[in-house]
């Protein structure tokens, strides 16, 4: 390298990044290079420089220091200098010494890297290509989003994600039984819109007590990465606004709804999805506004996606459940009596679906079309209806216009598209529930008062001053009451010295009982906290147990310290003592034995309870152990419970109603058997017939509309598709190799992945000289085993990669030897790959119609077009590396000629374009436009589709049809192949 000359551009082929680079002085020994774009100097010895000369031929463009631009036509050389002929962009001619090129032009594309000499290894190149076939298979899979999380295929939990993840800014209610996964349809919904674009930043509100909970879920499932946001965190933030620190960012409503400030700061950021866990809290009346509620609803005014979550939407009245639907849809529910009114028609349409499976049923089926008819009005409908009632169609026509009037009676009328419920009852395979009950002997201190109250009905209003109690609170739980009167004299002792429940406890916890726990987890919940506390300290002095306590007077970190004792399998505690908070959304599977130490005062409660071990996972069934005192008002609210609704069987759904209806009366009899009797049978009596409607109307119709089979199936189908992918365990080995990140097998199907020593920095989950993760490619594998990721298309550290060199310029340049016997030796040809553009904004989602597109050109040096003949695979087969020397010197010598053949692919590939984009066009259309006619269809005749939802996806379908039409072809990679003697080495 001897030819140097001041003023000269290179650029370093170790360190391209640098930049355009001048000569400042060179000798026989060294030469010194300014990089101007990065402020840098280098000196090299100047025999083996590690720079390559740059120097653009006919057809380059490129830019003057001054700001403007030459489209290069022909070049001179002046005193060693190149100096470049072209038309500036005025069309007139100018001339560019090199000296004077602009030090920040760019050789991140493929062209220019090639060109001025930069080569990556053959196998990134490889890694590359296959890279944007798999992307391009992957954007497009209906399972996108879904396939990932560390989940179990279950299908109403996939259908609900499917349908309501593909809707434009999802407004809706997950309102789930207890434990069916509504954390989890939540996590799949946020998972799927983040993947796909559609969303980018998320705010969650749970209840203090789950914070960590969904913390864990969302990391451990969905490998979301969570900013838990609380007073001190936000006070570490100084002046900057709290909730711009990150894109995900999970909150504790108590904290958020008591602070103002903080509120507004919440407010004032932007959100794509707003999802409120324990949604029943956010209470609404036409007299009070609770804070939560008047928090939310200022946000979901201007967030465009809100997910509310609730097992139990009535819990705090109809009027709340229905002020929650109003937050996510003010125009469809507007008018609570409406909203009933409505409700009176759904067993007619319930009875019309169930109809259907009976069609066209032979000579007597003019009952189950009138049915039908009398609730179909659209002439689509109408026409099905003909096809299925008529007995000469054929099967497969009758099952087809059965399933799809099935979905359209299911899609145009009720609540369904809001409000998602699915139940036990349908969803099937839960486990049985029984009840034990412990009848004791009230001890003489709960006695005294409890006696007295009966005798004297005065005593209840002093006892209700003297305790500062609330009714019933004071009759239910005794020994709240014991502690609230503890100026007598004779209340000195703590109540769980002489109250029998607490022996009965220990007698069961011990192995020797007869009818003990035999060593296993056993839930506790108590009413209040200090019960709970109380009960802890009880079972310590008295038993020598120790039972961690989880209420709310300890901090989220002792709650969540407690929790984790209880579920630890091998070390963990044997009992956990919760107050009421410990009821809901914790996740308690693991446990069968629940004792209700005492009884809540709302069914709902009782059934939150219960859910805590009742949930998803739940291998046994639950054993419920209640101790009651004899003819004691908590008795008497067991039996309300009991026999008035069965509510320790199963969720029911109609105890708020109950509640409403019978709650003061019940409370009234709390005292008294005889009333009690009464509302017990007039409460059984509205339970069932609540029941029957409710089963025949709204439930039913929540229920058919909850989960749509088919669609679930096929939506796990597409999941397992991609979990069973060949592809991926072949792709995953090249991409760790490359990146460098060992990988050693463990035996199993588990993989160990460490930071080799050469690792690309930046990897998810991966730090030089830090230990690994366990990994597996088993969904199976993954669930039986928490400390184990699973591996997907969709793991982070996939996502990086795959994004890393989509994004980059890794592999775009290559060049390799091919030996064939056919081809004489140094015969030049180059395979080209392009890739579609189509600039759109992130949220229209381009790429599940056009995601990049790869078009391969393989020419040879003649400029025959070879591509049909030599597929990627075969080629690259046979194909050997070379040293990058080498291959600079090949692409020196070859300049002119690989100029040609870049210019010539560019016009073989602009062929194929126009086909790929007709294509999209055509799966944008056809799914969109079955899309617009079926809500258009819907909106017609139910109300709960927003005209805004329509504008919206009509303007979608406008944009998307502009952005894929302005699809534009680049070049992505080239890789020179240079043919070689059979026997060179
Ligand atoms: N598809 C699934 N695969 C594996 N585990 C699941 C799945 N769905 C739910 N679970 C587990 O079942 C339990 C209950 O799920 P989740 O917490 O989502 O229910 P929920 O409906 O939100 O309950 P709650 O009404 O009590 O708030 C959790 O431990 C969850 O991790």
């Amino acid at each position: 390298m001897s030819d140097f000359s001041p003023g000269q551009r290179w650029i370093s082929d170790g360190e391209a990044e640098l930049g355009l680079g001048t000569i400042l002085s060179c000798d026989q020994r060294s030469v010194t290079v300014l990089f101007g774009a990065s402020q840098e100097t280098r000196t090299y010895g100047s025999r083996q420089a590690p720079l390559t000369r740059v120097a653009f031929g006919s057809g380059d463009r490129i830019q003057s220091a001054e700001g403007w631009q030459l489209l290069v036509d022909d070049s001179k050389e002046v005193d060693g200098l190149i100096v470049y002929i072209g038309e500036d962009a005025q069309g007139d001619l100018r001339e560019l010494r090199e000296s004077e090129l602009a030090d920040t032009m760019q050789f991140d594309q493929a062209r220019d890297r090639l060109l001025t000499g930069q080569v990556d290894r053959n196998d990134w190149f490889d890694l590359r290509f296959r890279t944007l076939h798999h992307h391009h298979r992957i954007e497009q899979n209906p399972a996108l989003g879904l396939s990932g999380p560390r989940i179990d295929l279950i299908p109403h939990q996939l259908y609900i994600a499917d349908e309501v993840a593909r809707r434009h800014s999802p407004r809706v209610l997950l309102a789930d039984e207890v434990g069916l996964g509504k954390t989890i349809e939540a996590g799949l919904i946020l998972h799927r819109l983040l993947l796909t674009g559609r969303a980018e930043r998320a705010l969650i509100l749970v209840p203090p007590s789950l914070t960590h909970q969904w913390l864990v879920e969302l990391l451990r499932r969905f490998a979301l990465d969570v900013t838990l946001l609380d007073e001190q965190q936000s006070l570490a933030q100084a002046e900057a606004n709290p909730f711009e620190s990150g894109q995900l960012v999970l909150a504790s409503q108590e904290w958020l709804f008591a602070n103002p400030h903080r509120q507004a700061q919440a407010e004032a950021c932007d959100w794509d999805l707003l999802i409120v866990d324990e949604a029943h809290h956010l209470d609404w009346s036409a007299d009070s506004v609770g804070p939560g509620y008047a928090c939310v609803e200022r946000l979901a005014a201007t967030v465009p996606g809100v997910l509310l979550l609730t097992a139990t939407p009535e819990q705090m009245g109809l009027e709340s459940h229905f002020a929650r639907l109003r937050l996510l849809d003010p125009d469809r529910y507007h008018c609570l009596e409406r909203f009933r009114e409505e409700e009176q028609h759904y067993v007619e349409v319930a009875q019309a679906i169930d109809a259907l499976e009976r069609l066209p049923g032979g000579e007597d089926n003019h009952s189950d079309t009138e049915r039908v008819a009398a609730i179909i009005e659209e002439p689509d409908s109408l026409a099905l209806l003909t096809t299925l009632a008529n007995p000469e169609s054929s099967a497969a026509q009758q099952d087809s216009a059965r399933r799809q009037l099935r979905d359209q009676l299911l899609d145009r009328h009720g609540t369904g598209r809001v409000m998602f419920r699915n139940s036990r009852r349908h969803v099937g395979g839960f486990p049985e529930r029984h009840l034990h009950l412990a009848h004791l002997a009230l001890p003489s201190p709960y006695r005294r008062v409890l006696r007295k109250l009966e005798r004297d009905e005065d005593y209840l209003d002093e006892l209700l001053i003297e305790t500062g109690l609330d009714h019933p609170d004071v009759l239910i739980y005794p020994d709240t009451m014991y502690r609230a009167l503890a100026e007598d004299p004779l209340n000195a002792e703590p109540w769980w010295q002489f109250d029998p429940r607490v022996t009965w406890l220990l007698e069961r916890l011990s192995d020797e009982a007869e009818h003990g726990f035999a060593g296993d987890k056993v839930l506790v919940i108590a009413h209040g906290r200090e019960t709970a506390q109380g009960l802890a300290e009880a079972l310590r002095v008295l038993g020598g147990v120790h039972a961690p306590v989880f209420h709310e007077g300890l901090s989220l970190v002792e709650r969540d310290r407690a929790a984790a004792a209880f579920a630890d399998e091998e070390e963990g505690c044997q009992v956990l003592v919760c107050s009421e908070i410990g009821s809901e959304g914790r996740n308690f599977q693991f446990c069968r034995h629940l004792v209700m130490f005492d009884l809540p005062q709302h069914p709902d409660q009782l059934e939150q309870r219960i859910g805590r071990l009742d949930r998803i996972g739940q291998r046994h069934a639950i054993e419920i152990h209640v101790p009651l005192f004899e003819a004691s008002p908590g008795e008497r609210l067991l039996r309300w419970y009991r026999d008035g609704m069965d509510a320790f069987l199963a969720p029911h759904g109609v105890g708020n109603e109950l509640f409403d209806a019978f709650g003061d009366a019940m409370t009234e009899a709390l005292l008294d058997d005889e009333s009690l009797e009464e509302v017990i049978t007039e409460t059984r009596t509205l339970f069932e017939s609540r029941l029957t409607e409710r089963d025949a109307g709204r439930n039913r119709l929540l229920e058919l509309n909850a989960c749509r089979p088919a669609r679930a199936e096929a939506v796990a189908g597409a999941i397992l598709e991609l979990d069973e992918d060949k592809a991926l365990p072949r792709y995953l080995d090249q991409a760790l190799d490359i990146f460098g990140v060992d990988s050693q097998e463990l035996g199993g199907g588990l993989l160990y992945l460490l930071p080799g020593q050469h690792m690309l920095d930046g990897l998810p989950g991966l730090v030089k000289g830090e230990e690994g993760f366990t990994a597996t490619l088993s969904r199976a594998r993954a669930l039986a085993r928490d400390d184990v990721q699973r591996l997907s298309w969709e793991h982070p550290l996939l996502r990086e990669m795959m994004g890393r060199i989509l994004d980059g310029n890794m592999g775009n340049t290559a060049l390799a030897l091919l030996k064939h016997p056919a081809i004489p030796a140094g015969r030049l040809m180059a395979e080209l790959v392009f890739r579609t553009h189509c600039p759109a904004p992130k949220r229209l989602h381009v790429n599940r119609f056009l995601p990049p597109t790869a078009v391969r050109v393989l020419l040879d040096e003649s400029g025959a077009v070879l591509t049909d003949k030599v597929s990627f695979t075969g080629l690259s087969k046979n194909l050997q590396k070379v040293k990058k020397a080498m291959a600079r010197d090949v692409i020196r010598s070859r300049h002119d000629q690989l100029r040609g053949l870049l210019s010539q692919g560019e016009v073989e590939a602009e062929r194929e374009l126009p086909s790929i984009v007709e294509d999209a066009q055509v799966r944008m259309r056809s799914e969109l436009d079955t899309e617009l006619a079926r809500l258009e269809a819907l909106a017609r005749l139910n109300p709960a589709v927003r005209e805004e939802e329509l504008d919206a996806m009509r303007r979608e379908r406008r944009e998307l049809d502009e952005a894929i039409d302005g699809t534009r072809l680049r070049l992505d990679a080239v890789r020179v192949i240079v043919t070689v003697d059979q026997d060179s080495r």
